[in-house]
C-alpha cells in the first residue's frame, strides 16, 4: 500500500512507515503543494500525510473519498471539513499531547518577552541605539503573583498554568465551555465568564481551537474590555484575533503588549507594524518546532497512518464517529 507524505517529517515517522512495508512518497519541493498537486498525488496513494497548511475541504474530501485513512502532522485540525471526512467513511488523524509542552513554552517566552520589552530591545541594540542607563527608561513590568487568564485551558493551556504558577505563583483563572477539574483542583484554576476574564486578566492567552465560534472573537470591543497594564498572547491560530484592532489597541493603550506566534495571513508581510512596535513580539508559528515535539508528531502520524491501513482504529482520531458507520473496523 502506498502513502503520499505532503512535506518532508522527521524519521521517525518515515522509518515507521517503511518498517510497516508501506510505499512512502513525500513531496520535497521547497513550495508548499497546492491542493490540485495534492489531489492528483492523492488518487495514486492509499493514504496521506499532510500538513495543518493543507486545505482539507469538501471538495479535496471528495475527490479523494478512496483514502483509507489521512493523518495530519498537528493537533489542530481548522483546516478540516471534519463533517464531510466522516459523511465520506475518511477516518482523520492528528497529533494531540506530544507538542503541548513545546507550544506551552513558547506561549511562556512570548509572554516573558513581552513583560520586558525583550524583541524591541534587541532591535535597538542591532541599530546602535544601545543608549546609555537610565533609571526611568526601558522599564517593564513583573509577572509574579499576577493573573493569568487562559482562554480554553485544554491540553497546551494546563502546561502553561503549570509553568506559571510553578515559576510566579500566579493566580489562574479561565473561560470553557465546561469545567476542567484537573486544572481545578492541581493549580486552584478557576472558571469565570469571558467578561470577567477580560477583566481580571494580567496575561491573557488563547489556546482555543480556531471555530466559527472563536474567529475575531478578540476584536475591538474585546481589547477595550482588558485591563491597560495587561499582556495578550497567542499561540492558537491568527484568524482569533483581529489583527487592526490589536494594533490600535497596543498603540492607543488598551493594552500593555501583545506576543504572537500566530498570525493571518501567515507568513506575515515583513512591513507589519507590529514588527517594529516596542510592546510587541512576534514569532512565525514554532510552538511545535522543538527536535523532541516534530519526532513525536512523526511518529504520532506515522502511527495513525498505520492503524487506518489495517482497518484499525486510529489512535488518535478527530472523527471517531466514522466507526460508527462501519462495524467491520477493529481497536
Ligand atoms: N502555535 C503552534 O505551533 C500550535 C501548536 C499546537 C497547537 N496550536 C493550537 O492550539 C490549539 C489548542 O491545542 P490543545 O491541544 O490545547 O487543544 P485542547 O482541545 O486540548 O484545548 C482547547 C480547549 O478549548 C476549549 N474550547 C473549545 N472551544 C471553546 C470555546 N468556543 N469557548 C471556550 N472554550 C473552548 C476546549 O474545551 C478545550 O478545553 C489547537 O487547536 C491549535 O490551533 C498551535
Ligand atoms: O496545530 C498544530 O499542531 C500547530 O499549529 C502546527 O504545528
Amino acid at each position: 500500500m502506498k502513502v503520499f507524505v505532503s512535506r518532508l517529517i522527521p524519521d521517525t515517522g518515515l522509518q515507521l512507515l517503511q518498517q510497516a512495508g508501506l510505499q512512502t512518497t513525500v513531496w520535497t519541493e521547497d513550495r508548499q503543494i497546492t491542493q490540485q498537486e495534492l489531489i492528483e498525488q492523492a488518487k495514486q496513494h492509499d493514504a496521506l500525510l499532510c500538513m495543518g497548511s493543507d486545505k482539507m475541504d469538501a471538495h479535496f474530501l471528495t475527490q479523494c473519498q478512496h483514502l483509507k485513512v489521512i493523518a495530519q502532522f498537528s493537533v489542530g485540525y481548522d483546516n478540516v471539513d471534519v463533517a464531510a471526512s466522516t459523511r465520506l467513511g475518511i477516518p482523520f488523524g492528528n497529533t494531540p499531547d506530544v507538542l503541548s509542552d513545546a507550544t506551552a513554552d513558547v506561549a511562556f517566552l512570548l509572554m516573558l518577552a513581552v513583560s520586558r520589552k525583550a524583541f524591541y530591545m534587541h532591535k535597538r541594540i542591532i541599530s546602535g541605539d544601545w543608549g546609555t542607563y537610565r533609571p526611568t527608561l526601558n522599564l517593564g513590568v513583573e509577572l509574579k503573583n499576577k493573573t493569568l487568564g487562559i482562554f480554553g485551558l485544554g491540553r497546551i493551556g494546563m502546561e502553561l498554568a503549570r509553568r506559571c504558577r510553578g515559576a510566579y505563583n500566579m493566580k489562574v483563572i479561565y473561560h470553557n465551555r465546561s469545567h476542567n477539574v484537573q486544572a481545578e483542583q492541581e493549580l486552584q484554576a478557576q472558571r469565570v465568564s469571558f467578561e470577567e476574564l477580560l477583566a481580571q486578566s494580567d496575561v491573557l492567552s488563547v489556546h482555543v481551537a480556531l471555530s466559527p465560534e472563536t474567529e475575531g472573537k478578540f476584536n475591538a470591543d474585546v481589547f477595550r474590555k482588558m485591563k491597560p497594564s495587561s499582556i495578550f498572547i497567542n499561540t492558537a491560530r491568527g484568524k482569533i484575533h483581529q489583527e487592526q484592532d490589536l494594533i490600535q489597541a497596543l498603540n492607543e493603550g488598551w493594552i500593555w503588549g501583545a506576543g504572537l506566534d500566530v498570525t493571518n495571513p501567515e507568513p506575515m508581510k515583513p512591513d507589519n507594524p507590529l514588527l517594529s512596535m516596542p510592546n510587541a513580539a512576534v514569532l512565525p508559528h514554532i510552538g511545535s518546532a522543538t527536535v523532541q515535539a516534530r519526532n513525536d508528531m512523526a511518529r504520532l502520524a506515522a502511527m495513525n497512518i498505520i492503524a487506518g491501513l489495517h482497518g484499525k482504529r486510529l489512535p488518535h482520531c478527530i472523527n471517531p464517529e466514522v466507526y460508527k458507520k462501519d462495524k467491520s473496523i477493529s481497536n
